[in-house]
């Protein structure tokens, strides 16, 4: 397929990344880098939900539309990239900013979504965004024996408190049934590091003049970073307790336009009306729109004003992104290629998108 018959019209993006995350090969059923179909026809692989499925998914659709006959009035371009999982610094957030990228003159892009337990498929339309945050404390060092204030660890741990109410207080709302994971901002600790090293351990009786510890944080797309920022700096990390921070922001929050990087997913875009469209002609049903928990490349192509879906088409499918035995049951796969024909045949084929 590929060049479509209208090529100066935008074209329709399918991106996958090809990287993915390390695997424990011992607490595996199945080798993780094999690709084992078992009895019950699961594949056993590392990558076979995130996402090696959409980027084959795709290929298999279009050499299917092929051998039809099918001509796609708009291009249609498979982007494969590398680095994804290590937030796309030298993939996607530098291939936007290239001539390449221009020239493909994207108009609509797929990129990866998640598995649906249930028997509707998901689909985002936004990521949360991750911050990198590491908090640091200095103190008085001295005997461990000794009662006294303003020791490092006394310091981060006042911290670690005021964070876990945050983390609390966010949770609650996602108990309380009021808004889904993804809808609240999410912090969790990762790492502690603190203590007098010794060749074996630590040494167990001085308190250590410095300590840190570092959080995941996911804003969502409409979190004021500055906001959040001066949160940080006021309670969770004040100066007046000897604390500092470090935040690493692992992409953008806004367009150039200053947006949020949201698709919308209502009548004001055309194209969220054939994706729904197509679904519909496969046979098939979307669950409510969501954002993603985690990220995807998706948000350095929305920062270009781009309208992206993140679709993955697996259904009644255990969530196992990033997990031991991630599978993909081998009927969940042929069953996406073909909700992919009918996504790429009518999603190429939609004349009058202004872009
Ligand atoms: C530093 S960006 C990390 C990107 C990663 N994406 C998928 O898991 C994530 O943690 O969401
Ligand atoms: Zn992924
Ligand atoms: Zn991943």
């Amino acid at each position: 397929m590929g060049l479509g018959s209208h090529p100066s019209l935008p074209s329709i993006l399918l991106n996958s990344h090809l990287d993915s995350v390390p695997a424990e090969p011992s607490k595996w059923l199945h080798p993780p880098f094999s690709a084992v179909r078992d009895a019950d026809g699961l594949i056993f692989a590392r990558g076979a939900q995130d996402d090696k499925c959409i980027a084959m998914q795709y290929l298999e659709a279009i050499r299917s539309l092929n051998s039809k006959g099918f001509v796609p009035v708009r291009t249609v371009h498979i982007s494969l990239v590398p680095d994804e999982e290590v937030g796309g610094f030298a993939g996607w957030a530098m291939f936007v900013e290239s001539d390449e990228f221009e020239k493909m003159n994207v108009g609509f892009a797929l990129d990866e979504g998640q598995a649906s337990v249930g028997d509707e498929f998901r689909v985002f339309y936004a990521d949360r965004i991750p911050w990198n945050l590491k908090i640091k404390a200095t103190g008085q060092p001295g005997h461990g024996s000794r009662l006294y204030d303003d020791s490092a660890m006394e310091n981060l741990m006042k911290s670690v408190e005021v964070v876990s109410r945050f983390r609390e207080s966010q949770f609650d709302v996602v108990k309380a049934g009021k808004a889904l994971n993804s809808e609240v901002v999410s912090v969790n600790p990762v790492y502690v590091k603190a203590g007098v090293p010794t060749h074996d351990g630590f040494v167990m009786n001085v308190q250590p003049s410095e300590a840190e510890a570092g959080f995941d944080l996911r804003l969502t797309p409409t979190t004021d970073p500055d906001e959040m920022k001066r949160r940080i700096a006021a309670e969770w990390a004040p100066s007046v307790r000897n604390m500092s921070f470090e935040i690493i922001e692992k992409g953008p929050l806004r367009d150039c336009l200053g947006h949020p990087l949201m698709t919308a997913t209502n009548d004001s875009n055309p194209w969220w009306l054939v994706f729904k469209q197509a679904i519909a002609s496969a046979g098939e049903k979307l669950s409510r729109p969501e954002i993603l928990a985690s990220t995807t490349d998706a948000r350095y192509i929305r920062q270009k004003g781009i309208p992206v879906l993140g679709f993955s088409p697996m259904k009644n499918t255990p969530i196992l992104l990033h997990d031991h035995n991630e599978h993909l049951r081998d009927t969940v796969y042929m069953k996406g290629i073909q909700v992919y024909e009918s996504l790429i045949s009518s999603l190429s084929s939609f004349l009058e998108a202004s872009h």
